[in-house]
């Protein structure tokens, strides 16, 4: 089964919408089709994962969302932004102010304390750092009393919470986390997930992650399964069982 919704509504009421988007890594006769046709719309204030099998390119749709790989065919639109063809200076634009990005790898600057690395977004921009809102995401993150460390003195899981809080301090539309979980215990899995989801729910954030995990991808309002480059399921109110349930159908109709 392949799910698209392709209303203008959808369209116009969506933080980030795909339209029949498709990439081909490489050239002539090693080229791999990753992504094939898929168009979908995420709405504003949403937490959606992406599920599938390995190879299945939930990367790749990932970094198309976030601007940081252009498809070979088909429209990406941020909002009110058309991606496709724009200048590198114009995108390095939106994806500063519009996009934030967490890793799996949590990706800190080891020299930096917590507070710094956080702000560093608003100090490469030469944007002045609005304090109330550091203290806000800090202490919604419960790494207030942790901020003057560096990332060697922080367990995992509080690095991924300041990859979190440095995601979200410029305010962006859209966050976008590729497998945030992958490198952490239950118990922290379960902390950042928590921030993820009270980044949508009180903060209104939109939320794409990537994930293996059927008890993280539990905690977003729908799940996307990919299958060789498309949609091919879509799961609302997600609990862990059905989620594994349907990668195990999925596993073996591949
Ligand atoms: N830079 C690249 N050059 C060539 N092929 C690539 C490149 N990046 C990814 N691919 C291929 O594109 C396909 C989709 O990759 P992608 O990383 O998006 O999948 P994924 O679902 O995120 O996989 P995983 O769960 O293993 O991280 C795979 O077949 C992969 O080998």
């Amino acid at each position: 089964m392949t799910v698209q919704k392709t209303s203008v509504e959808q369209r116009l009421s969506s933080a980030v919408g795909l339209e029949q988007v498709s990439h081909v890594y490489g050239a002539n006769e090693t080229t791999v089709t990753a992504l094939k046709n898929v168009t979908w719309s995420f709405t504003p204030g949403s937490f959606t994962a992406v599920m599938g099998p390995s190879g299945s390119g939930k990367t790749t749709l990932l970094q198309c969302v976030a601007g940081l790989l252009e498809p070979t065919d088909g429209s990406v639109l941020l909002g009110e932004h058309r991606l496709n063809g724009m200048s590198e200076k114009k995108l390095a634009t939106i994806r500063r102010d519009l996009i934030g990005f967490v890793f799996q790898a949590f990706n800190l600057i080891p020299a930096l304390t917590a507070a710094e690395n956080i702000t560093l977004p608003l100090r490469l921009a030469h944007r002045a750092t609005d304090q109330a809102w550091m203290n806000e995401l800090a202490s919604r993150a419960g790494i207030a009393n942790r901020l003057s460390h560096r990332p060697h003195e922080l367990s995992g899981g509080q690095q991924q919470r300041v990859a979190i809080c440095r995601a979200l301090i410029t305010k962006p539309r859209v966050l976008c986390a590729d497998e945030p979980t992958g490198a952490l215990d239950k118990a922290s899995s379960k902390a950042v997930l928590s921030v993820l989801r009270d980044a949508v729910t009180e903060l209104a954030q939109t939320v794409i992650m990537v994930t293996h995990d059927p008890v993280a991808a539990a905690h977003a309002d729908q799940v996307l399964f990919l299958v060789d480059g498309r949609i091919v399921d879509v799961m609302t109110a997600p609990t862990p069982e059905r989620v594994a349930a349907t990668m195990t159908r999925l596993a073996g109709e591949d």
